[in-house]
């Protein structure tokens, strides 16, 4: 048996408590740097630093958060209105900010390799709801209290502009940064690779980006559009609106960042004036919400049709895929008079590894095998797994049958490579049954079915080798497909 992997190390307090404290005097600064009219920043990433604190650490994390806030604003502010504005600022800020990222936080861990639609909604819903509260609390703390009823509407609506905009877009580049930074980082480029290779209109769809893009800075940056400006700035929301709709919420958030940053730094920059700082604050969570509910349906969609076409513990194609693949290839194979061959590939000896080292061992197995499978052949050629230790390999266009002697050789040997299993190593091999087409099946059924039994027959003769159909001396099933070599 393995002996069980150590955990990893969890960082201690003090370093997580430096890391949120830096963390917190860059949202601080950050935040400052668009403080467009005395005392109102455009928006305020410490709202977002407090739900993802939440979220990420739970209710051990806020007290934590309550000190931070504290030590950052202290340089800032006059020290006696500490006790009062601070204090209270920063607790209203935990209660509601905290409340909403511990109330996220369940929602967050299921949904980390991604935002649904359903989530993304679910997390902007909350947001506007933290941040309307949020905002209600803040006239009942020290300056704000004692403000006329004239001005505290105006009050209300910076404040909620503010945390709603640094909500919206600190959030979710954390959540991603976490989910998709992580360990899994190698699988996910792989994945987000082919689903780009699937997809048509690749070259279109950057250069209507690229349109977009520069439409963006016409509009944002141009001094002559003059009244209009401010207006037509919205239409800054259409790059992100194509990036989010064709590459998913990813790629739509970088956008809408770099969207956010276009609009935002020539004010800071510059000291440009600033209309309304509410028009602004709209156009920023107009922007970030753009990017997070119409990059998670482009999510949504490619995820159902990932899940319908690909095997998602290895990432081939699954039965469904290869199904079509194969009578797509046996098609073109007809049509060009080409000669195409199906290896079916088994795994031996794959229970012990599972029953030794356990399921998630047997997964990175799996995974491995695939790796290994498309080193062995061209990117034209199709893998797929079947479902457990089963995989097969489409090998259209055979210049020459030798071409998959060799290929089944290279296959036998890579898949008898030792495979390192986090502390063990684990050995299996392969046993492969070949058909060729046309000689060994004209359809689809009869070429699977005799490759399967080619391969039973390698397992009979005693694993590790690759067996062709034609070869076997078996009772015939069609005439025609089992008619001797
Ligand atoms: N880890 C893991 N195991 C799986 C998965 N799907 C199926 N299995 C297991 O894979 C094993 C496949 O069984 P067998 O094909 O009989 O295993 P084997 O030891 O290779 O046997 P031979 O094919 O006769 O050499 C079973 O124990 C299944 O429970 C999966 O997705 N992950």
């Amino acid at each position: 048996m393995t002996p069980p992997t150590p955990p990893a190390p969890t960082p201690g307090l003090l370093s997580q408590a430096c890391v949120l404290l830096a963390c917190y005097w860059l949202a601080w600064q950050g935040s400052a740097l668009f403080e467009i009219r005395p005392d109102v920043s455009a928006l305020y990433l410490s709202a977002g630093l407090t739900t993802a604190a939440g979220m990420i650490g739970g209710w051990r994390a806020l007290p934590l958060a309550c000190i931070a806030i504290c030590l950052v604003r202290l340089p800032d502010l006059p020290v006696v209105s500490l006790a009062t504005l601070d204090l209270a600022g920063a607790l209203r800020q935990v209660a509601v900010y905290g409340a909403a990222g511990l109330y996220l936080r369940r929602r967050w861990q299921r949904a980390a390799f991604r935002f649904s639609l359903k989530d993304a909604l679910h997390f902007t819903v909350v947001a506007l709801v933290a941040s309307c509260m949020s905002a209600g609390l803040s006239l009942h703390i020290p300056p704000f209290d004692s403000l006329p009823q004239a001005e505290l509407g105006g009050v209300f609506l910076s404040f909620w502009g503010g945390d709603l905009a640094g909500m919206l877009l600190l959030i979710p580049v954390i959540v991603m940064l976490q989910a998709r930074l992580g360990p899994r980082r190698a699988s996910f480029v792989r994945r987000w690779k082919e689903a780009f290779a699937e997809r048509p209109g690749e070259a279109s769809a950057t250069a209507l980006l690229v349109a977009a893009a520069c439409f963006t800075l016409i509009v944002v940056t141009l001094p002559e559009l003059g009244q209009a400006g401010p207006r037509l700035a919205i239409l800054s929301v259409l790059p992100v609106l194509v990036a989010s709709l064709l590459r998913g919420v990813l790629f739509g958030f970088v956008v809408a960042l770099l969207t956010c940053v276009i609009e935002l730094a020539p004010i800071a920059l510059f000291e440009l004036p600033v209309e309304s700082v509410l028009d602004l604050q709209l156009r920023l969570i107009i922007t970030t919400t753009t990017a997070l509910l119409a990059g998670a349906s482009h999510d949504d969609k490619l995820f159902e049709w990932r899940h319908a076409n690909f095997d998602l513990l290895t990432g081939l194609a699954n039965r469904h895929r290869f199904q079509d693949q194969i009578e797509h290839e046996l098609m073109r194979a007809r049509r060009h008079r080409h000669s195409m061959a199906l290896l079916y590939i088994d795994l031996d000896g794959f229970k012990a590894v599972n029953d030794a080292y356990g399921h998630d061992a047997g997964d990175a197995l799996l995974r491995q095998v695939a790796e290994r499978l498309q080193t062995c052949v061209r990117e034209t050629d199709t893998i797929a797994r079947l479902g457990g230790d089963e995989f097969t390999i489409i090998l259209p266009d055979l210049a020459h049958e030798g071409v998959v002697e060799r290929i089944g050789h290279d296959v036998l040997r890579e898949l008898m490579r030792p495979y390192a299993l986090g502390s063990v190593t684990a050995h299996v091999s392969a046993s492969i049954g070949l058909a060729l087409h046309p000689r060994d099946g004209e359809s689809a059924t009869d070429l699977i079915r005799n490759a399967d039994r080619a391969m039973y027959e390698a397992k009979r003769l005693g694993r590790n080798r690759m067996v062709r159909h034609a070869s076997i001396a078996l009772p015939v099933f069609t005439p025609r497909s089992d008619a001797p070599a």
